[in-house]
Protein backbone atom coordinates (compact mmCIF):
# COMPACT_ATOMS: atom_id res chain seq x y z
CA UNK A 1 0.00 0.00 0.00
CA UNK A 2 1.23 3.33 -0.61
CA UNK A 3 1.69 5.46 2.36
CA UNK A 4 1.69 9.40 2.27
CA UNK A 5 2.34 11.76 4.62
CA UNK A 6 2.47 15.65 4.43
CA UNK A 7 6.16 16.71 4.62
CA UNK A 8 5.04 20.26 5.75
CA UNK A 9 2.47 20.95 8.53
CA UNK A 10 -1.19 21.81 7.50
CA UNK A 11 -2.31 25.86 8.57
CA UNK A 12 -5.88 26.55 8.16
CA UNK A 13 -6.12 23.76 5.44
CA UNK A 14 -3.10 25.19 3.77
CA UNK A 15 0.12 23.69 3.28
CA UNK A 16 2.35 26.01 5.51
CA UNK A 17 5.78 26.58 3.50
CA UNK A 18 8.73 27.83 5.40
CA UNK A 19 10.04 28.75 1.60
CA UNK A 20 10.45 32.80 1.25
CA UNK A 21 8.62 35.11 -0.44
CA UNK A 22 10.75 35.17 -3.89
CA UNK A 23 11.13 31.78 -4.03
CA UNK A 24 7.66 30.43 -4.10
CA UNK A 25 6.78 32.97 -6.84
CA UNK A 26 9.72 31.76 -9.00
CA UNK A 27 9.85 28.05 -8.41
CA UNK A 28 6.82 25.53 -8.88
CA UNK A 29 5.67 24.67 -4.74
CA UNK A 30 7.71 21.66 -3.55
CA UNK A 31 5.45 18.60 -3.56
CA UNK A 32 3.44 18.63 -0.64
CA UNK A 33 3.45 15.22 -0.03
CA UNK A 34 6.45 12.42 0.85
CA UNK A 35 6.00 9.08 -0.40
CA UNK A 36 7.32 6.70 2.10
CA UNK A 37 6.42 3.61 0.57
CA UNK A 38 9.10 1.74 -1.46
CA UNK A 39 8.38 3.84 -4.28
CA UNK A 40 11.27 4.12 -6.81
CA UNK A 41 10.65 8.45 -6.24
CA UNK A 42 11.59 7.60 -2.51
CA UNK A 43 15.56 8.03 -1.65
CA UNK A 44 16.96 6.63 1.72
CA UNK A 45 17.43 10.13 3.55
CA UNK A 46 14.17 11.41 2.09
CA UNK A 47 12.69 8.32 4.39
CA UNK A 48 14.43 9.99 7.34
CA UNK A 49 13.30 13.15 7.38
CA UNK A 50 10.85 13.94 9.79
CA UNK A 51 7.56 16.08 9.24
CA UNK A 52 7.96 19.02 10.23
CA UNK A 53 6.71 19.93 13.99
CA UNK A 54 6.37 23.73 14.91
CA UNK A 55 5.14 23.01 18.16
CA UNK A 56 8.32 23.56 20.12
CA UNK A 57 7.86 26.10 23.20
CA UNK A 58 9.98 28.16 25.22
CA UNK A 59 13.74 29.28 24.07
CA UNK A 60 15.33 27.72 20.99
CA UNK A 61 18.20 24.53 21.61
CA UNK A 62 21.23 25.56 20.34
CA UNK A 63 24.31 23.76 18.79
CA UNK A 64 27.04 25.53 17.31
CA UNK A 65 29.61 23.68 15.58
CA UNK A 66 33.02 24.52 14.94
CA UNK A 67 32.25 26.81 17.86
CA UNK A 68 36.33 27.53 18.96
CA UNK A 69 37.39 29.47 15.98
CA UNK A 70 36.78 33.07 15.99
CA UNK A 71 33.40 33.73 15.93
CA UNK A 72 31.86 30.80 17.67
CA UNK A 73 32.41 31.62 21.16
CA UNK A 74 31.34 35.25 20.72
CA UNK A 75 28.36 33.39 19.35
CA UNK A 76 27.97 31.28 22.41
CA UNK A 77 27.92 34.61 25.01
CA UNK A 78 25.44 36.56 22.24
CA UNK A 79 22.76 33.65 22.16
CA UNK A 80 23.47 32.06 26.20
CA UNK A 81 22.58 36.15 27.31
CA UNK A 82 19.56 36.12 24.83
CA UNK A 83 18.50 31.86 25.56
CA UNK A 84 20.40 30.81 28.66
CA UNK A 85 23.50 29.49 29.56
CA UNK A 86 21.96 26.04 29.21
CA UNK A 87 20.40 26.61 25.97
CA UNK A 88 23.43 26.83 23.78
CA UNK A 89 25.93 24.01 23.48
CA UNK A 90 29.19 25.00 21.73
CA UNK A 91 31.00 22.17 19.52
CA UNK A 92 34.14 21.51 17.96
CA UNK A 93 37.27 19.13 17.49
CA UNK A 94 39.25 21.01 19.43
CA UNK A 95 40.26 20.51 23.24
CA UNK A 96 38.83 24.18 24.83
CA UNK A 97 39.98 26.38 27.05
CA UNK A 98 39.24 25.92 30.71
CA UNK A 99 37.36 29.69 30.38
CA UNK A 100 35.13 28.47 27.50
CA UNK A 101 34.46 24.75 29.08
CA UNK A 102 33.40 26.46 32.86
CA UNK A 103 31.04 29.19 30.31
CA UNK A 104 28.25 26.61 29.64
CA UNK A 105 28.08 23.30 28.03
CA UNK A 106 30.57 21.70 25.42
CA UNK A 107 30.80 18.86 23.34
CA UNK A 108 33.43 17.13 21.11
CA UNK A 109 31.26 16.95 17.77
CA UNK A 110 32.63 16.60 14.12
CA UNK A 111 31.02 17.03 11.64
CA UNK A 112 31.96 14.71 9.11
CA UNK A 113 30.87 11.80 11.95
CA UNK A 114 26.91 11.88 11.00
CA UNK A 115 26.01 9.78 13.79
CA UNK A 116 27.87 11.61 16.76
CA UNK A 117 26.35 14.43 15.41
CA UNK A 118 22.56 13.32 15.24
CA UNK A 119 23.23 11.71 18.86
CA UNK A 120 23.98 15.11 20.01
CA UNK A 121 20.87 16.80 18.41
CA UNK A 122 18.81 14.19 19.41
CA UNK A 123 20.08 14.11 23.57
CA UNK A 124 19.76 17.59 23.67
CA UNK A 125 16.73 18.15 22.14
CA UNK A 126 18.40 20.46 19.51
CA UNK A 127 16.44 23.19 17.50
CA UNK A 128 18.74 25.68 15.99
CA UNK A 129 21.94 25.02 14.51
CA UNK A 130 24.69 27.22 13.72
CA UNK A 131 27.05 25.47 11.34
CA UNK A 132 30.35 27.11 11.65
CA UNK A 133 33.08 24.59 11.37
CA UNK A 134 35.16 25.52 8.04
CA UNK A 135 38.06 26.08 6.54
CA UNK A 136 38.81 29.31 5.58
CA UNK A 137 39.65 30.92 2.52
CA UNK A 138 43.77 30.68 2.37
CA UNK A 139 44.01 27.44 5.12
CA UNK A 140 41.89 25.78 2.40
CA UNK A 141 43.74 26.34 -0.53
CA UNK A 142 46.65 24.70 1.92
CA UNK A 143 44.95 22.14 2.36
CA UNK A 144 42.18 21.78 -0.63
CA UNK A 145 40.91 17.84 0.79
CA UNK A 146 40.45 19.21 3.88
CA UNK A 147 38.56 21.74 3.27
CA UNK A 148 36.09 19.89 0.72
CA UNK A 149 35.78 17.36 3.27
CA UNK A 150 34.70 19.60 6.17
CA UNK A 151 33.11 22.39 4.07
CA UNK A 152 31.54 20.07 1.42
CA UNK A 153 30.73 16.96 3.42
CA UNK A 154 30.50 18.05 6.45
CA UNK A 155 27.29 20.51 5.19
CA UNK A 156 25.64 17.34 3.66
CA UNK A 157 25.81 15.70 7.12
CA UNK A 158 24.78 18.64 8.83
CA UNK A 159 22.02 19.45 5.94
CA UNK A 160 20.52 15.55 6.56
CA UNK A 161 20.31 16.02 10.10
CA UNK A 162 18.81 19.45 10.29
CA UNK A 163 15.88 17.98 7.89
CA UNK A 164 15.59 14.98 9.52
CA UNK A 165 14.78 16.75 13.10
CA UNK A 166 13.41 19.58 11.88
CA UNK A 167 15.89 22.16 13.08
CA UNK A 168 16.20 25.96 11.84
CA UNK A 169 19.52 25.77 9.94
CA UNK A 170 22.09 29.07 9.73
CA UNK A 171 25.27 28.57 7.88
CA UNK A 172 27.62 31.58 7.23
CA UNK A 173 28.92 32.66 3.37
CA UNK A 174 30.96 34.90 2.75
CA UNK A 175 32.38 37.50 0.66
CA UNK A 176 34.30 34.87 -0.56
CA UNK A 177 31.36 33.32 -2.60
CA UNK A 178 32.07 36.17 -5.11
CA UNK A 179 34.56 36.02 -7.61
CA UNK A 180 36.38 37.61 -10.29
CA UNK A 181 34.09 37.43 -13.16
CA UNK A 182 31.10 39.13 -10.38
CA UNK A 183 30.28 42.81 -10.08
CA UNK A 184 33.23 44.43 -7.70
CA UNK A 185 31.40 47.44 -6.92
CA UNK A 186 28.26 47.16 -4.53
CA UNK A 187 28.34 43.31 -5.36
CA UNK A 188 24.04 42.53 -5.35
CA UNK A 189 22.96 39.29 -3.51
CA UNK A 190 21.93 37.66 -7.02
CA UNK A 191 25.37 38.16 -9.15
CA UNK A 192 27.50 35.86 -10.92
CA UNK A 193 29.24 33.39 -8.40
CA UNK A 194 32.53 31.81 -9.72
CA UNK A 195 34.65 31.81 -7.10
CA UNK A 196 38.44 30.41 -7.50
CA UNK A 197 38.82 29.17 -4.11
CA UNK A 198 37.75 26.00 -2.74
CA UNK A 199 36.22 27.76 0.04
CA UNK A 200 34.31 29.92 -2.33
CA UNK A 201 33.15 27.25 -4.30
CA UNK A 202 32.02 24.98 -0.72
CA UNK A 203 30.04 27.99 -0.13
CA UNK A 204 28.57 28.50 -3.01
CA UNK A 205 27.55 25.27 -2.99
CA UNK A 206 26.27 25.85 0.82
CA UNK A 207 24.18 28.42 -0.59
CA UNK A 208 22.64 26.18 -3.28
CA UNK A 209 21.99 22.87 -1.23
CA UNK A 210 20.87 25.23 1.67
CA UNK A 211 17.99 27.05 -0.54
CA UNK A 212 17.38 23.87 -2.44
CA UNK A 213 16.71 21.92 0.66
CA UNK A 214 14.52 24.88 1.82
CA UNK A 215 12.58 24.29 -1.47
CA UNK A 216 12.00 20.88 -1.47
CA UNK A 217 12.06 19.57 1.96
CA UNK A 218 10.86 22.74 3.63
CA UNK A 219 14.18 23.06 5.64
CA UNK A 220 14.14 26.59 7.66
CA UNK A 221 17.55 27.53 6.14
CA UNK A 222 18.93 30.95 6.91
CA UNK A 223 22.05 32.00 5.35
CA UNK A 224 24.62 35.66 5.84
CA UNK A 225 27.34 36.10 3.46
CA UNK A 226 29.76 38.16 6.02
CA UNK A 227 32.23 40.39 4.87
CA UNK A 228 35.57 39.93 6.83
CA UNK A 229 35.31 40.18 10.24
CA UNK A 230 36.81 41.69 12.80
CA UNK A 231 37.60 41.16 16.75
CA UNK A 232 40.14 41.27 19.53
CA UNK A 233 39.44 38.27 21.55
CA UNK A 234 39.92 35.55 19.32
CA UNK A 235 42.72 34.79 16.80
CA UNK A 236 41.76 34.23 13.11
CA UNK A 237 41.62 30.90 11.76
CA UNK A 238 43.42 31.35 7.83
CA UNK A 239 41.22 34.07 5.95
CA UNK A 240 42.49 36.55 4.09
CA UNK A 241 41.28 39.21 5.25
CA UNK A 242 42.92 37.98 8.63
CA UNK A 243 45.18 41.22 8.43
CA UNK A 244 42.27 43.50 9.61
CA UNK A 245 42.68 41.92 13.02
CA UNK A 246 46.05 41.18 13.55
CA UNK A 247 46.96 44.41 12.96
CA UNK A 248 45.19 46.24 15.88
CA UNK A 249 47.15 43.39 18.15
CA UNK A 250 50.60 44.54 16.31
CA UNK A 251 49.72 48.29 16.51
CA UNK A 252 49.67 48.11 20.64
CA UNK A 253 52.05 45.97 21.28
CA UNK A 254 54.51 46.78 18.76
CA UNK A 255 54.01 50.12 17.07
CA UNK A 256 53.93 48.18 13.81
CA UNK A 257 52.80 45.79 11.11
CA UNK A 258 53.76 43.67 7.88
CA UNK A 259 50.91 43.15 6.01
CA UNK A 260 50.72 40.90 3.60
CA UNK A 261 48.05 42.64 1.38
CA UNK A 262 48.61 45.44 -1.11
CA UNK A 263 47.87 48.35 0.36
CA UNK A 264 45.26 49.81 -2.01
CA UNK A 265 43.41 46.41 -1.57
CA UNK A 266 39.96 47.21 -0.54
CA UNK A 267 37.55 45.06 1.31
CA UNK A 268 34.21 44.87 2.75
CA UNK A 269 34.34 44.24 5.89
CA UNK A 270 32.82 44.22 9.67
CA UNK A 271 33.21 44.56 14.02
CA UNK A 272 32.14 41.18 15.13
CA UNK A 273 29.04 42.62 17.08
CA UNK A 274 27.28 43.90 14.20
CA UNK A 275 28.33 40.43 12.68
CA UNK A 276 26.88 38.21 15.46
CA UNK A 277 24.13 40.77 15.64
CA UNK A 278 22.79 40.30 12.28
CA UNK A 279 23.29 36.72 12.64
CA UNK A 280 20.63 36.21 15.49
CA UNK A 281 18.52 38.75 14.09
CA UNK A 282 18.12 36.71 11.03
CA UNK A 283 17.54 34.05 13.31
CA UNK A 284 15.04 35.47 14.77
CA UNK A 285 13.23 37.23 11.94
CA UNK A 286 10.28 36.15 10.66
CA UNK A 287 10.04 33.86 7.65
CA UNK A 288 7.79 35.58 6.22
CA UNK A 289 10.21 38.46 6.14
CA UNK A 290 12.50 36.81 3.58
CA UNK A 291 12.36 37.29 -0.03
CA UNK A 292 14.80 35.19 -0.40
CA UNK A 293 17.24 32.92 2.24
CA UNK A 294 21.07 34.19 1.49
CA UNK A 295 21.53 37.43 2.26
CA UNK A 296 24.47 40.56 2.06
CA UNK A 297 25.33 41.76 4.95
CA UNK A 298 27.53 44.43 5.61
CA UNK A 299 29.38 47.38 7.80
CA UNK A 300 32.24 49.14 5.73
CA UNK A 301 34.93 48.79 2.93
CA UNK A 302 38.73 49.94 3.33
CA UNK A 303 42.08 49.16 2.56
CA UNK A 304 45.68 48.37 4.48
CA UNK A 305 46.53 52.05 4.04
CA UNK A 306 43.19 53.72 4.72
CA UNK A 307 42.86 51.13 8.20
CA UNK A 308 46.73 52.01 9.18
CA UNK A 309 46.16 55.88 8.51
CA UNK A 310 42.69 55.64 11.23
CA UNK A 311 45.05 53.69 13.39
CA UNK A 312 48.09 56.26 13.09
CA UNK A 313 45.38 58.57 14.36
CA UNK A 314 45.55 57.22 18.00
CA UNK A 315 48.52 55.45 18.06
CA UNK A 316 51.51 58.32 16.05
CA UNK A 317 54.20 56.05 16.25
CA UNK A 318 52.67 53.13 14.21
CA UNK A 319 54.30 52.31 11.11
CA UNK A 320 52.54 49.99 8.13
CA UNK A 321 55.20 48.08 5.92
CA UNK A 322 54.06 45.86 3.10
CA UNK A 323 55.55 41.69 2.15
CA UNK A 324 52.18 40.67 0.11
CA UNK A 325 51.93 36.83 0.26
CA UNK A 326 50.77 36.19 -3.65
CA UNK A 327 48.29 33.30 -2.58
CA UNK A 328 46.03 35.86 -0.07
CA UNK A 329 46.72 38.84 -3.17
CA UNK A 330 45.00 36.94 -5.75
CA UNK A 331 42.01 35.58 -3.27
CA UNK A 332 41.58 39.18 -2.24
CA UNK A 333 41.66 40.87 -5.66
CA UNK A 334 38.97 38.35 -6.93
CA UNK A 335 36.69 39.39 -3.75
CA UNK A 336 34.39 42.41 -4.12
CA UNK A 337 35.36 45.66 -2.44
CA UNK A 338 31.89 46.41 -1.37
CA UNK A 339 28.26 44.57 -0.87
CA UNK A 340 25.08 46.29 -1.68
CA UNK A 341 23.13 44.98 1.62
CA UNK A 342 19.75 46.61 0.79
CA UNK A 343 18.02 43.87 0.33
CA UNK A 344 18.86 42.49 4.17
CA UNK A 345 17.93 46.19 5.49
CA UNK A 346 14.64 46.41 3.75
CA UNK A 347 13.28 42.78 4.62
CA UNK A 348 14.53 42.23 8.22
CA UNK A 349 15.63 45.64 9.04
CA UNK A 350 19.50 45.12 8.88
CA UNK A 351 21.79 47.87 9.95
CA UNK A 352 25.46 48.15 11.52
CA UNK A 353 26.30 49.98 14.30
CA UNK A 354 30.45 50.25 13.66
CA UNK A 355 31.78 52.50 10.74
CA UNK A 356 35.50 52.83 10.22
CA UNK A 357 36.42 55.12 13.56
CA UNK A 358 34.15 53.26 15.94
CA UNK A 359 36.22 49.98 15.09
CA UNK A 360 38.97 51.40 15.12
CA UNK A 361 38.53 53.20 18.98
CA UNK A 362 36.70 49.95 20.05
CA UNK A 363 39.28 47.33 18.69
CA UNK A 364 42.72 49.82 19.97
CA UNK A 365 40.74 49.80 23.70
CA UNK A 366 39.86 46.05 23.75
CA UNK A 367 43.87 45.82 23.16
CA UNK A 368 44.41 48.47 25.81
CA UNK A 369 45.54 51.35 24.22
CA UNK A 370 43.89 54.13 25.65
CA UNK A 371 43.07 56.21 22.44
CA UNK A 372 42.03 59.50 24.11
CA UNK A 373 45.45 59.69 25.57
CA UNK A 374 47.39 59.18 22.26
CA UNK A 375 44.41 61.58 20.46
CA UNK A 376 46.21 64.52 22.70
CA UNK A 377 49.55 63.50 21.07
N1 LIG B 1 35.89 35.14 10.32
C1 LIG B 1 35.50 35.73 9.20
O1 LIG B 1 36.00 36.80 8.81
C2 LIG B 1 34.43 35.10 8.39
C3 LIG B 1 33.88 33.87 8.71
N2 LIG B 1 32.90 33.33 7.92
C4 LIG B 1 32.36 32.02 8.24
O2 LIG B 1 32.00 31.96 9.61
C5 LIG B 1 32.27 30.65 10.12
C6 LIG B 1 33.13 30.77 11.35
O3 LIG B 1 34.31 31.44 10.99
P1 LIG B 1 35.58 31.51 11.95
O4 LIG B 1 35.17 31.33 13.36
O5 LIG B 1 36.33 32.72 11.56
O6 LIG B 1 36.39 30.23 11.46
P2 LIG B 1 37.67 29.56 12.16
O7 LIG B 1 38.52 29.00 11.08
O8 LIG B 1 38.27 30.47 13.14
O9 LIG B 1 36.98 28.36 12.96
C7 LIG B 1 36.48 27.22 12.33
C8 LIG B 1 36.38 26.11 13.34
O10 LIG B 1 35.97 24.92 12.65
C9 LIG B 1 36.55 23.84 13.34
N3 LIG B 1 36.59 22.62 12.54
C10 LIG B 1 37.47 22.27 11.58
N4 LIG B 1 37.21 21.03 11.15
C11 LIG B 1 36.14 20.59 11.83
C12 LIG B 1 35.39 19.38 11.85
N5 LIG B 1 35.72 18.33 11.07
N6 LIG B 1 34.34 19.28 12.68
C13 LIG B 1 34.01 20.31 13.50
N7 LIG B 1 34.67 21.47 13.54
C14 LIG B 1 35.73 21.60 12.72
C15 LIG B 1 37.96 24.33 13.69
O11 LIG B 1 38.51 23.57 14.75
C16 LIG B 1 37.71 25.78 14.05
O12 LIG B 1 37.59 25.96 15.44
C17 LIG B 1 32.92 29.87 8.99
O13 LIG B 1 31.96 29.06 8.38
C18 LIG B 1 33.39 30.94 8.03
O14 LIG B 1 33.37 30.50 6.70
C19 LIG B 1 32.45 33.95 6.80
C20 LIG B 1 32.98 35.14 6.42
C21 LIG B 1 33.94 35.85 7.22
C1 LIG C 1 36.01 36.77 4.40
C2 LIG C 1 36.17 35.39 4.87
O1 LIG C 1 35.36 34.56 4.53
C3 LIG C 1 37.30 35.00 5.71
N1 LIG C 1 37.63 35.98 6.69
C4 LIG C 1 38.52 34.78 4.84
O2 LIG C 1 39.27 35.76 4.64
O3 LIG C 1 38.68 33.67 4.32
Amino acid sequence: MLVVRMLRPIVGGMVRTLACRSCTAILPPVLPVRVLSSSPVQTPTDAHFHSASSSETGPPRVLITGGLGQLGMGLANLLRNRFGKDNVILSDIKKPPSHVFCSGPFVYADVLDRQNLREIVVNNRVTWLLHYSALLSAAGEANVSLARAVNITGLHNVLDIAAEHNLRLFVPSTIGAFGPTSPRNRTPDLSVQRPRTIYGVSKVHAELMGEYYCHRYGLDFRCLRYPGVISADSQPGGGTTDYAVQIFHDAVKRGKFECNLRPSTRLPMMYVDDCLRATLEVMEAPAESFSMRTYNVTAMSFTPDELAQEIAKHVPEFRITYCVDPVRQAIADSWPVSLDDSMARKDWGWKHDFDLPELVTTMLSLHGCDTRIAQAN
